[in-house]
């Protein structure tokens, strides 16, 4: 098998709220290989999200490591954990987090052009993507004159942009209504397959979690596979 893009090594992460310690994740190990997508699926609560922006350079764990492509970084800046995370991850939230003030072609350009690309490649590259989504007629609205299934979609293009490595999503159809939320789903799984992404979904929605090629849950901070 080829190396892991995203490799959890013995990952704990706690927070304090006044004199009480939450062991939110005890000791979490997980590997994803290229292309597989997996689904997260656990309780409100149980450290899914911390898991995610541990796994994307987002937050540093107290113990443990993450790889990605088989590079430590714990041990990086907060700067080069930034570039690593700019060149290899693709990030979706629940609510979509767009830019308000730019247009859907703007917010898919923007991150490729902080990645180096000319305006031209980079609202090219967008326009495609917008197409591939059918959204190319939408390109100049703002996320306020879009719907919620549409602000997701941009909100995906936006992540795969870049031709990251690993897409890491955060209940990216959670807000969504169930029919709006599948295909939302299913331009996600398609876009991850065509282009040989790992993905780490967490959600609540088991229908969906059916059609990912893995299921893990958090049980007591730790990992299990589900059927
Ligand atoms: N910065 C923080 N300070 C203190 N406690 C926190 C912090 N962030 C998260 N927590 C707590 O850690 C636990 C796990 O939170 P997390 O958001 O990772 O769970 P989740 O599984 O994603 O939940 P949900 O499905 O509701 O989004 C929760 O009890 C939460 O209140």
């Amino acid at each position: 098998m080829s190396d892991a893009v995203l490799e959890l090594r013995n990952i704990a992460r706690h927070y304090r709220e006044g004199a009480a310690r939450l062991d939110i994740l005890v000791d979490i190990n997980l590997s994803i290989y290229p292309g597989e997508t997996v689904a997260l699926v656990a309780p409100s609560g149980a450290g899914k999200s911390t898991l995610l922006h541990i796994a994307g350079l987002l937050e540093r764990a107290d113990a443990g490591e993450t790889l990605i492509n088989s590079a430590p970084t714990s041990k990086m800046s907060d700067a080069e954990r930034t570039n690593l995370r700019r060149a290899t991850i693709g990030f979706i939230y629940q609510f979509h987090h767009l830019l308000p003030e730019f247009s859907a072609l703007e917010n898919i350009a923007l991150p490729q052009m902080i990645n180096g690309l000319d305006r031209q490649e980079a609202e090219g590259r967008a326009q495609q993507l917008l197409d591939y989504l059918r959204l190319g007629a939408r390109a100049s609205h703002r996320p306020s004159e879009l719907s919620g299934g549409e602000q997701q979609r941009v909100a995906i293009a936006r992540a795969v942009a870049n031709a990251p490595h690993l897409l890491l999503a955060d209940e990216p159809t959670g807000n969504l209504d169930p029919r709006t939320a599948e295909h939302v789903f299913a331009t996600l799984m398609t876009l991850a397959r065509q282009s040989g992404l790992a993905a780490v979904i967490a959600t609540h929605n088991l229908d969906l979690a059916e059609q990912m090629d893995r299921r893990v849950t958090l049980r007591d901070g730790r990992i299990e596979e589900l059927a």
